[in-house]
């Protein structure tokens, strides 16, 4: 039997790192996806290992299914089928077993997707031998949710080569979740991220299960509906930064700062917020396309202000800003920050000036517009 499930990344529009202190964010998910395939030989075969292959870094971990029920005996199995957190013993021996398989130095940041895998794949399916071949459109630790996509992927493969969901609705030749198994997906999804990112708010894997765009707040959703053509232009400033890292500041600096913080994190509440109501709210005589554009780059460079606060701008993203503007256009970061990518509005006069647009362009080679 072979699963193949999809997933996608997302920007964040506004309330990166103030949401994991409990502000509201908005997300939307972008058309570059994750992909795991899933495949499970039939019983009567001779195949008794669990193999994971990394297409696009060209890796292959493999452990005999042996090997990782006695890696695993000491927490006395069977591994919980609902929704549950790795522990930090669950983690240890989940590592050794990674570090088993000799991960190249330079490859080392892989091993927390590799362990939430491995936790993912055990609590779900147990000890079964198959075969998980990943492949993914998006740049890894650059803010585009590569990490929530890996797991909503994973947690959606596991799930449909359960015995414990139905998946019956077809989507453009795609089985889809219903709403209470995408609910489970989710919240698995989320254990994986908490592997990889450490304190996640949940926001990345939500956006990725449920699509669109969504406001979050506190580990809820409230599905948006845009009233408007929202362009964006993604600019990678390949600059390499890891999240749980730059989570982990914004935490030891709230600690230190506590006061000041937590008026920056409601200044970001009431941005996201304000953001919220212009996308959602339809254009009229009193309030036009433009004016609500205008809106939304003001209140894009005030979220970039509050961020630089936190500490989680970055050189790079400061050129990007900083060329944008000559254009007049306005920007900000996208995800963790410390590198990574930067989003730019496109606004809708900008889109019939070729010149413009075909400046943009060149300038911005590592660029994709959405
Ligand atoms: N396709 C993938 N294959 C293996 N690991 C991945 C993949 N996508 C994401 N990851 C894991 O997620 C980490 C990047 O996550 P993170 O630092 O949160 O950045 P982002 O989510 O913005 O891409 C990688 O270092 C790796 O551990
Ligand atoms: C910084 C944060 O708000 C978003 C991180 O996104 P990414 O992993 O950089 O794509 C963390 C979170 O909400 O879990
Ligand atoms: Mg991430």
């Amino acid at each position: 039997m072979e699963v193949k499930a999809r997933a996608p990344g997302k920007i964040i529009l506004s309330g990166e790192h103030a949401v994991v202190h409990g502000s509201t964010a908005v997300a939307a998910s972008i058309g570059l996806c994750t992909y795991v395939s899933l495949q499970v030989p039939p019983s009567n075969e001779n195949d008794d290992r669990l193999t994971l292959q990394l297409k696009d870094m060209a890796l292959e971990f493999s452990w005999p299914i042996g090997r990782i029920k006695e890696a695993l005996s000491s927490l006395g199995g069977p591994f919980p089928s609902t929704p549950t957190s790795c522990s930090a013993e669950s983690l240890k021996l989940i590592l050794a077993l990674i570090e088993e398989q000799n991960i190249l130095e330079a490859k080392i940041s892989l091993a927390s997707g590799v362990c939430a895998f491995l936790w993912l794949y055990t609590s779900i399916l147990g000890f079964k031998p198959a075969t998980v071949v990943v492949t993914s459109d998006l740049p890894l630790g650059s803010g585009l949710g590569s990490s929530a996509a890996l797991c909503v992927a994973f947690s959606a493969a596991l799930l449909a080569c359960s015995d414990t969901v139905n998946i019956d609705m077809k989507q453009e030749g795609w089985l889809v979740f219903g709403e209470s198994e995408l609910e489970l997906l989710n919240k698995w999804a989320f254990e994986g991220e908490k592997i990889i990112h450490g304190k996640p708010s949940g926001i990345d894997n939500t956006v990725s299960t449920y699509g669109n765009m969504i406001k979050f707040r506190s580990g809820n959703l409230t599905r948006i509906k845009s009233s408007m053509p929202l362009k964006m232009l993604i600019t990678n400033t390949k600059v390499g930064r890891n999240t749980k890292a730059l989570v982990a500041g914004v935490s030891e600096r709230t600690l230190r700062n506590p006061d000041a913080m937590s008026s920056v994190f409601n200044a970001v509440d009431s941005i996201s917020k304000e953001l919220a109501n212009v996308i959602q709210t339809p254009a009229s005589d009193d309030l036009s396309i433009t004016a609500k554009e205008e809106k939304l780059e003001e209140l894009m460079e005030m979220n970039q202000g509050l961020l630089q606060c936190m500490g989680v701008s970055h050189a790079s993203i400061e050129t990007v800003l900083r060329t944008t503007l000559k254009y007049k256009l306005a920007s900000k970061l996208t995800g963790a920050g410390g590198g990574g990518c930067v989003l730019t509005l496109l606004p809708t006069c900008i889109l019939y000036s070729s010149f413009i647009f075909y400046s943009m362009h060149m300038w911005a080679s590592n660029s994709f517009f959405f």
